[in-house]
């Protein structure tokens, strides 16, 4: 209520009246108003009941009675809000109708309707006494509205069930009113008492973007106040979102212009790089492709013109087997291998997870595998080395576990798949290129000395570096030295005090990641929001459905439709804001008890409904919608 009294006693008065009704003349409407007291609130006043092709009043004046933009005086007068949606056929003169002239009395109680008044599907026993505490307008069809979408406790729960759009589709029996908490939240903003109006008036510099559902569910980071907030703080931040679109574009990139066989179910194959030979002494070539059998992309490690026997595809599948198996947030996930003769030649092919737009450590730092930096390459920072110590260590021991080694730690074979985010790539290819007659314990060792190369070619032993960093160096072996003790386990325990800080940091992640994953829900209810919308306007067969009829049940969406996306201001420019459009659909979604007016393009017909309403018929519609789709389709 006090944010809707602020209004009206700092900003304006409002008054609008569009009348159908005969009875009703504008012009004793106007003088009536005219001697309202600065201070009346629009629940004060005893309006009458609104009813479709009823009456509708509200009023505008300064406070101090000092004109402002509209006055009752004006000597013209444009409902800033109301009418309008595009369609105007004639340049109205955004002036008060010459209908206004000889308008009845202002009768605010005791109403009785014109006997000549057109019946509508809204009894005439709407007209009656104004009751602050009643609906200003009963739609028909509007039910008790059960909270189909909002949980206050499970937000999320809505969204649980397999059909895209059940959280419109289905109706229930009531429950407590389901937008309560926001109704709390923001009673000075969604007074009960005022039977509407507060957004009758669509004006986007006093509109306080809300709030629904669009709560930060993390601490705020930036003090940025309602009013500063801009359509970009309710999406995905911008360095996220050109990370992922990186990462999509590259999933999607293809070159048609370099076409490669089809291999086993694997299609659109296309190379990442030229052909590489360090690390496994063997020519490889590496391609992603997408695979029939599930639609997702793979890298597909091809080994042209290697010559094998049936034993040796037995042992890649093997291999292969074992490795599926090692499932670890920094390693590569192997697949499966296979040989094929696609390429002319005998390829064994060797298929992983693909990681879009990743690189090498080499590559990323401009390293080579002489253990020092290409000229002018710095290396790789220590906060990050140390990032990449604890993530190697969780790969070892993961694979370590399992009985296996890595044997390709190097740095032109580990790929940074994100930021500061590393993977061991290729473990499993040694094991079957170059079959180890050692024993598993001497390949374990030599993962160790590998890490420690693998260091040292990220410049760990440079200068400036911090003793806990070179006493990790000196712990790792540079040579082998039997029985030497250390293992993978006695590693991390060396490193747990880095460990603590990694395991905190990627918490830190998980609850921004999070956060924004929340943020893209609700932008996704919006979403399905429109589009229910919008398969529900203007559809063709409807054109002579008396439902869809200017009098039918159904009449107001298109004018909904028409208040959130085709608003002009006074001046008859198109109002083009996101926090408009957003907070309309949140609050039709939610289905709050606030009122809006929504009037048709030629602004004969006027009607103030409430969200709750809204709700209801968009329910109701889609039912019916899908009632016919399932009747067509037996
Ligand atoms: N699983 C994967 N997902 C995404 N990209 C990958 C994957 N494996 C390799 N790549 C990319 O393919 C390119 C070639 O990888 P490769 O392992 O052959 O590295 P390289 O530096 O060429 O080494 P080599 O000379 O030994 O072949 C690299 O840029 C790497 O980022």
């Amino acid at each position: 209520m006090s944010q809707y009294t602020a209004t009206v006693a700092t900003r304006t008065k409002v008054v609008i009246f569009l009348c159908k009704t005969t009875d009703w003349r504008k012009g004793r409407l106007i003088r009536l108003l005219k001697d309202v007291p600065s201070t009346t609130t629009l629940s004060s006043l005893n309006y009458p009941i609104l009813r479709p092709r009823g009456v509708l009043c509200g009023f505008l004046a300064d406070k101090n009675g000092v004109k402002k933009r509209f006055n009752v005086d004006s000597p013209t007068f444009t409902p800033s809000s109301l009418a309008v949606n595009g369609n105007h056929t004639a340049a109205k003169n955004p002036g008060l109708s010459p209908k206004a002239a000889i308008a009845a009395p202002f009768r605010p109680r005791n109403l009785t309707p014109a006997p000549s008044a057109p019946s509508s599907s809204v009894s005439s026993s709407s007209l009656k006494p104004y009751n602050p505490n009643a609906p200003d307008w009963i739609s028909p069809e509007a039910q008790e509205f059960p909270p189909q979408t909002y949980n206050a406790n499970d937000q999320n729960s809505d969204y649980s069930h397999s059909n895209p759009y059940e959280s419109y589709a289905t109706s229930t029996p009531a429950a407590p009113t389901p937008n309560a908490p926001d109704l709390q939240q923001n009673a000075s903003i969604y007074p009960p008492e005022t039977n509407g109006f507060q957004q009758s008036f669509f004006n986007p510099s006093n509109q306080i973007l809300s709030h629904h559902l669009y709560a930060p569910s993390e601490p705020q980071q930036k003090e940025l106040k309602a009013n500063q907030r801009t359509g970009k703080d309710m999406f995905i931040p911008e360095d996220l979102r050109r990370k992922l679109r990186d990462k999509t574009e590259a999933t999607l990139r293809v070159f048609p212009h370099l076409p490669q066989p089809n291999v086993g179910p694997f299609y659109s194959l296309t190379q990442l790089q030229g052909q590489g030979q360090s690390g496994f002494g063997f020519p490889s070539i590496v391609y992603k492709a997408v695979s029939e059998n599930d639609g997702r992309t793979y890298c597909l490690r091809r080994f042209p013109d290697l010559k094998v026997t049936k034993a040796n595809v037995d042992a890649i599948g093997a291999i292969c087997a074992r490795w599926s198996t090692v499932k670890n947030s920094n390693v590569v996930l192997l697949h499966n291998g296979f040989t094929t003769l696609e390429f002319n030649d005998s390829s064994v092919i060797i298929v992983s997870d693909y990681h879009p737009a990743s690189t090498t450590v080499a590559e990323k730092y401009s390293l080579n595998a002489m253990s020092r930096p290409y000229r002018h390459a710095a290396g790789v920072e220590e906060k990050v080395l140390w990032k990449y110590i604890v993530q190697i260590a969780n790969a070892l021991k993961a694979i370590h576990q399992m009985g296996l080694a890595a044997r390709t730690l190097h740095i032109t074979k580990v790929l940074v798949t994100d930021e500061n985010r590393i993977r061991l790539n290729g473990c499993a290819l040694l094991d079957f290129l170059d079959p180890a007659t050692r024993h598993l314990e001497d390949l374990q060792q030599s993962d160790l000395r590998e890490f420690r190369k693998f260091l040292v070619d990220c410049g760990a032993n440079g200068a400036n570096r911090t003793n806990q960093l070179k006493s990790i160096l000196e712990w790792l072996p540079e040579q082998a030295r039997p029985n030497n003790n250390k293992t993978i386990d006695n590693f991390l325990k060396e490193i747990s005090v880095q460990i603590v800080a990694e395991f905190d940091a990627s918490l830190g992640l998980d609850d921004r990641l999070q956060s924004e994953l929340s943020r893209e829900l609700e932008n996704s209810r919006v979403v399905r929001l429109m589009t229910k919308i919008n398969f529900l306007t203007e559809r063709p067969e409807h054109a002579d459905d008396p439902a869809f009829s200017s009098q039918g049940p159904r009449a107001l969406l298109p004018l909904f439709r028409d208040y959130v996306f085709h608003a002009v201001d006074a001046q008859r420019n198109p109002v083009v804001d996101m926090g408009h459009v957003l907070s309309c659909l949140n609050k039709l979604d939610v289905g709050i008890e606030e009122k809006i007016m929504l009037t048709t393009r030629d602004e004969d017909f006027v009607v103030v409904v409430s969200y709750k309403e809204l709700k209801a018929m968009v329910e109701r519609a889609w039912a019916d919608l899908l009632s016919y789709q399932s009747r067509s389709s037996t």
